[in-house]
């Protein structure tokens, strides 16, 4: 029931997910470490306020397993009837999530692309829908689903780096489900600009546009986050849920209704040899910059 307080989200669509099938790891991963170790949770001294922290090195990429893996954590805390809120942060120290991992979408696996997608639409289901109040902490750069994991927060705190859509660059759109959630954030002219420019905006331009709600010093983030976490979870959880239900159900649903035909649409844009090289030059770009 989608306004009750219970440990289901609003939207518990991973029950109804099984139109997609699991794959096994194919070796594309960055970090040694294994998926279990690349999302944590933690308890604070207050038990209604959890902390979930990425800690996929060297990016916190999106991974088919990394989504997965945040989604694991978010259910495991929303299973304890004590926790009413999370903290989102990341482990590494100039990253929050550089988004996608685009070796997902460069030259991807027949099979696994449409898990991949199906993994991130239930990422942002469970995140976006949860029945947790969400704190982001956003402590360095969250690019494209970097930005959506922080969109999906009902509170947002920044550190540093940039943060926005910046899929324009790549060649690329971002879903629609995702473009809606940046307007309805920032509203349509600004994102109308921001999409289409491809724009990344540091903290001061990200409040400015109302991007982020509040810029924090960089020793201050978890203090204040943990703050924002407590002033969310003294109103009641009924009220809490019912209000975001309002805002957000609308959108979930949307999206639960067109799932198939969303993954369908992302698998043949993908899938295109111009999008292919596209992501081609810009993984070229991005190991330039480097050097
Ligand atoms: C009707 C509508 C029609 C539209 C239809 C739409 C249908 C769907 C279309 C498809 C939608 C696809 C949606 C995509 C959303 C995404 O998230 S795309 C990913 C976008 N992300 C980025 O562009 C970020 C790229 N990374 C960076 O800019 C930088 O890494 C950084 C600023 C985040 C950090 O910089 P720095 O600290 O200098 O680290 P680096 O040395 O650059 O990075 C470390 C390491 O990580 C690798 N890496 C970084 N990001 C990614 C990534 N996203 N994927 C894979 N790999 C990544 C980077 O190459 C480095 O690797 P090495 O150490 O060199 O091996």
């Amino acid at each position: 029931m989608m306004f009750q307080q219970s440990s289901r989200s609003l939207l518990d669509a991973s029950k109804k997910s099984s139109s997609f099938r699991w794959t096994s790891s194919v070796g594309r991963t960055f970090s040694s470490r294994s998926p279990q170790d690349w999302v944590t949770t933690e308890e604070t001294d207050d038990p209604s306020i959890a902390i979930l922290k990425m800690n996929r090195a060297p990016a916190n990429t999106l991974s088919l397993e990394m989504c997965t893996e945040i989604s694991k954590a978010i259910k495991e805390l929303e299973s304890n009837k004590k926790t009413q809120a999370v903290i989102l942060t990341s482990s590494l120290p100039t990253i929050f999530s550089a988004g996608l991992d685009l070796t997902e979408l460069h030259n991807p696996d027949k099979d696994r692309l449409p898990a991949f997608w199906g993994a991130f639409q239930q990422l942002y289901f469970d995140l976006y829908g949860s029945r947790l109040a969400t704190i982001g902490a956003i402590n360095g750069h969250a690019p494209a689903a970097g930005c959506m994991l922080a969109l999906s927060c009902d509170y947002r705190i920044m550190s540093k780096g940039n943060i926005g859509l910046n899929e324009s660059k790549l060649g690329i759109c971002a879903p629609p489900w995702l473009g809606q959630q940046f307007i309805d954030t920032i509203g349509l002219r600004k994102a109308e600009l921001a999409l289409n420019m491809g724009t990344l905006f540091d903290t001061k331009a990200a409040l400015d546009i109302g991007l982020i709600d509040e810029i924090v010093g960089e020793d201050d983030v978890m203090d204040v986050a943990k703050t924002r976490a407590s002033q969310w979870v003294a109103i009641p959880a009924p009220a809490r849920v019912a209000c975001k239900e309002l805002t957000r159900g609308r959108q979930l649903n949307e999206l639960k209704e067109n799932r198939k035909q969303d993954v369908d649409h992302f698998c043949s844009f993908v899938n295109q040899e111009a999008m292919q090289r596209n992501l081609g030059f810009y993984f070229e770009q991005l190991a330039k910059r480097k050097k």
